[in-house]
């Protein structure tokens, strides 16, 4: 709708919602072009307008919630009525979807927001028709003068503003929020991309998790209703908790939101690490049929969802698969004063500067204006920037992809009984998901290195919140180390495949028992400055490569018996293959982990995973250069083999749970880790574990435990 006929839509809403008038004295044309003032002009028909139900106008069907003056309101009839400020720049976390792990280069102090300025703006923001304001960041709690700024908030409701809200990591959040309940917060938003503890240091490179849960049970305890927590859900990481997050909303008075993964500056996105919305309810359909959509509020990012029967409700944050920009009611400011009117807008201007050089509001309010005018109708036109984004339309071949993830397990839950497929590999979960976490070379690097002296640095940097524990960062991290530090080199003491005649022979397995055994190799091609960026941006004209090349070493493992002459033929449970992107030196790392049960090991299928792999990468770029090497073959690690094997597991525990999880819990786990450790000497001992699961025992949670220990687990 252009012209007149989105401005009758827009005296519509503000007749309905507007009672005094002289707001209207403020509008003017939606094409941005400063007019007469509408009384003149309009008079006549905002009197024939009569009460009616919300009206959806303009090509965005732009609802207007809130009663914001012309200064606010956009050229699509969009008024914005939230404001969202960020009110730190720092951290004290470093979630790989959204910080560099050193953190953020810091704008100096001085030319931050003082908490006298933030209210002076806010005051006005107010006073122009915002309702509604987020605290945020960065991380709003590393502001030691948080409250004060929510007292001095808390002043404006006169001048009509209704919600005080916050978004926080939660970590600081059950020691401060009493606090900043009295002051005057309204609404408590917690991130939380993880139930499982050790998941939560991977992703977000700090301890914390313990916390955040504090902080969700207090806000939930001091009657925050309902508490919302984010989850950003990303392939290979924890999309396969999804349920559990669900299954979290059962008893708690929560409203999960699962966000789709957002591509910013920086923080390696890319479509296949991303998780689309309708994929999201189709997994949590398939175990909770009656899965279902609830009425949105207006102006809602989430799609509402619930289990019915269950306390809390789930929501989808679907800024990818389902933009809702023509609901936008949001602006932001930043720490540094600057206005942004779109989160994925480039455009910002200085506030700060214009508020220092006048104590006359009406110079920012032109200022304020003019960008908001200039916002656009949707993000769309920058997604569609990103070369590798596509729409969840091809859902499936994602979908394709995540299975050949061998760490994820799957809850599998016909009514009533509860079993579950645990295929993790008896490794620390931080080497699992770095065999799925594709292409991430900061993560990897960040686990090679050491990483306590590089958390003293950040300490003395004063990176570290003042009340984090720094001792507790400090930690011994051996649980975490890798394995294969306790795997003995493989003791070549007799070439078994070659008799005593020097013929060869096929090694007969068959006396053998069948154990669960894995086996993780890797490779590297090198493959030149030209080729590594069309890799890199999937812009080779022959195809994916690296999906290509992943399915083709998956197969080739399959096929390894077929190939190598004295070569077992076994059933192989799993396979994965992943791949690092060495933008320094042009150079692609393969890794893959495969897995089987049976006889004899699963070495020559990892091997020849990564090498066909290698090779499928080199046939997809050689028209663009032949000066490609493929070195490095190798076996990495391999577990299993029981008594017989040469790198033997320690132990095979057997349990029995049948009465639910009140009979046994992590110390229990732990109290196994401990007598195996003893047992063995061993400080991460190679361990399998076989689970009877009897109804009413939550597979999931057990999961959890087993996980955080690095267990092999089967049920
Ligand atoms: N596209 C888009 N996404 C946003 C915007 N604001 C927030 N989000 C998404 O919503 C997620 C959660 O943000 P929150 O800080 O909890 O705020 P919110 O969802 O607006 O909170 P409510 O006020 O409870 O609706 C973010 O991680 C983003 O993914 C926005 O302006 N545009
Ligand atoms: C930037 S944080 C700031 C507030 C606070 N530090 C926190 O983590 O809640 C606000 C929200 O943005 C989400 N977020 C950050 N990066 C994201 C990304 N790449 N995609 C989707 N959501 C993201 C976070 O999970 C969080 O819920
Ligand atoms: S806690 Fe929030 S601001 Fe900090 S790194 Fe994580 S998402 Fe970003
Ligand atoms: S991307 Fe921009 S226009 Fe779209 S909802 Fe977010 S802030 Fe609004």
């Amino acid at each position: 709708m252009e012209g007149s006929g989105r401005l009758l839509c827009i005296l519509r809403q503000i007749s309905r919602k507007t009672p005094i008038y002289s707001r209207l004295q403020k509008a003017t044309y939606c094409s941005g072009i400063k007019t007469k003032p509408l009384d003149e002009v309009y008079q006549k028909e905002y009197e024939n307008i009569e009460e009616e139900p919300a009206v959806q106008c303009g090509p965005n069907k732009a609802e207007r919630v809130g009663p914001s003056t012309d200064t606010l309101t956009d050229t699509f009839g969009r008024q914005h009525t939230y404001l969202r400020i960020s009110l730190s720049e720092r951290c004290n976390l470093r979630c790989q979807y959204c910080m560099p792990e050193n953190g953020v280069e810091l704008t100096p102090s001085q030319k931050l927001l003082s908490s006298e300025e933030i209210l002076r703006l806010s005051e006005m923001f107010v006073k122009e028709g915002v309702e509604k304001i987020r605290l945020t960041g960065g991380e709003p709690l590393v502001r030691k003068d948080v409250v004060e700024i929510i007292r001095g908030l808390n002043e404006f409701r006169d001048l009509g503003l209704q919600t005080i809200a916050m978004t926080t990591n939660g970590v600081t959040l059950a020691r401060k929020l009493p606090a900043l309940k009295e002051a005057g917060l309204d609404l408590i938003n917690v991130s939380l991309d993880t139930l499982v503890p050790a998941k939560f240091e991977f992703i977000s490179r700090r301890k914390g998790w313990d916390r955040v849960i504090k902080g969700i049970d207090t806000a939930i305890d001091l009657g925050y209703s309902p508490v919302k927590v984010n989850c950003v859900v990303m392939r290979g990481l924890n999309e396969e908790e999804i349920c559990d997050f669900v299954a979290f909303t059962k008893d708690k008075n929560v409203d999960i939101r699962f966000i789709e993964y957002m591509p910013f500056d920086g923080n390696k996105w890319n479509s296949k690490k991303m998780v689309s919305y309708l994929e999201m309810v189709d997994t949590i359909k398939a175990r909770w049929p009656d899965f279902s959509r609830m009425q949105d509020h207006p102006n809602d990012t989430s799609k509402a969802y619930h289990v019915p029967g269950f306390t809390g409700q789930v929501g989808f944050i679907s800024s990818m698969s389902e933009h809702f920009c023509g609901t936008c009611n949001r602006i932001r400011l930043t720490a540094d004063g600057n206005l942004k009117v779109c989160l994925f807008g480039n455009t910002e201007v200085s506030l700060r500067d214009v508020m220092r050089a006048s104590p006359d509001d009406a110079e920012l309010r032109d200022v304020i204006s003019a960008a908001v005018k200039r916002k656009k109708k949707q993000h769309a036109d920058y997604l569609e920037e990103i070369e590798d984004f596509k729409c969840p339309g091809d859902g499936m071949s994602m979908r394709t992809l995540s299975t050949s993830c061998t760490h994820s397990f799957t809850t599998l839950m016909p009514a009533g009984i509860v079993s579950a497929t645990f295929l993790s590999t008896p490794q620390p979960w931080n080497t699992q998901i770095r065999q799925c976490w594709t292409g991430d070379e900061e993560s990897m690097k960040y686990w090679e290195t050491d990483r306590r002296a590089r958390l003293a640095e950040a300490a003395e940097r004063g990176d570290i919140e003042e009340d984090c524990d720094v001792t507790e960062y400090k930690q011994d991290h051996d649980n975490y180390r890798n394995i294969s530090e306790n795997i003995s080199k493989s003791d070549c003491d007799s070439l078994t495949h070659v008799d005593t005649a020097g013929k060869t022979k096929m090694v007969d397995v068959g006396y053998k028992p069948d154990t669960v055994r894995t086996a993780v190799a890797s490779a590297t091609i090198h493959v030149g400055e030209k080729v590594f960026p069309l890799i890199k941006e999937n812009k080779m004209k022959k195809g994916d490569v690296l999906s290509v090349s992943q399915l083709a070493g998956i197969m080739a493992a399959k096929r390894t018996s077929e190939l190598i002459p004295l070569c077992h033929n076994i059933f192989i449970s799993g396979v994965d293959v992943s791949f690092v992107l060495n933008e320094e030196n042009h150079c692609i790392h393969i890794t893959s982990s495969a897995k089987t049960a049976g006889k004899t090991g699963v070495e020559m299928e990892a091997i020849m995973a990564v090498s066909v792999a290698a090779i499928t990468i080199y046939d997809m770029c050689k028209a663009v250069s032949k000066d490609m090497v493929i070195s490095d073959i190798r076996l990495e690690q391999k577990t299993g083999g029981g008594l017989t094997g040469r790198k033997s597991l320690d132990i095979q525990l057997y349990m029995v749970w049948v009465l639910g999880l009140t009979g046994l819990k992590s110390p229990d786990i732990q109290l196994y880790m401990a007598w195996v450790q003893g047992l063995t000497g061993r400080k991460s001992p190679d361990v399998q574990l076989y689970m009877v699961l009897g109804p009413g025992v939550d597979g999931a949670e057990v999961s959890r435990y087993t996980f955080v220990y690095g267990l092999e687990s089967r049920v």
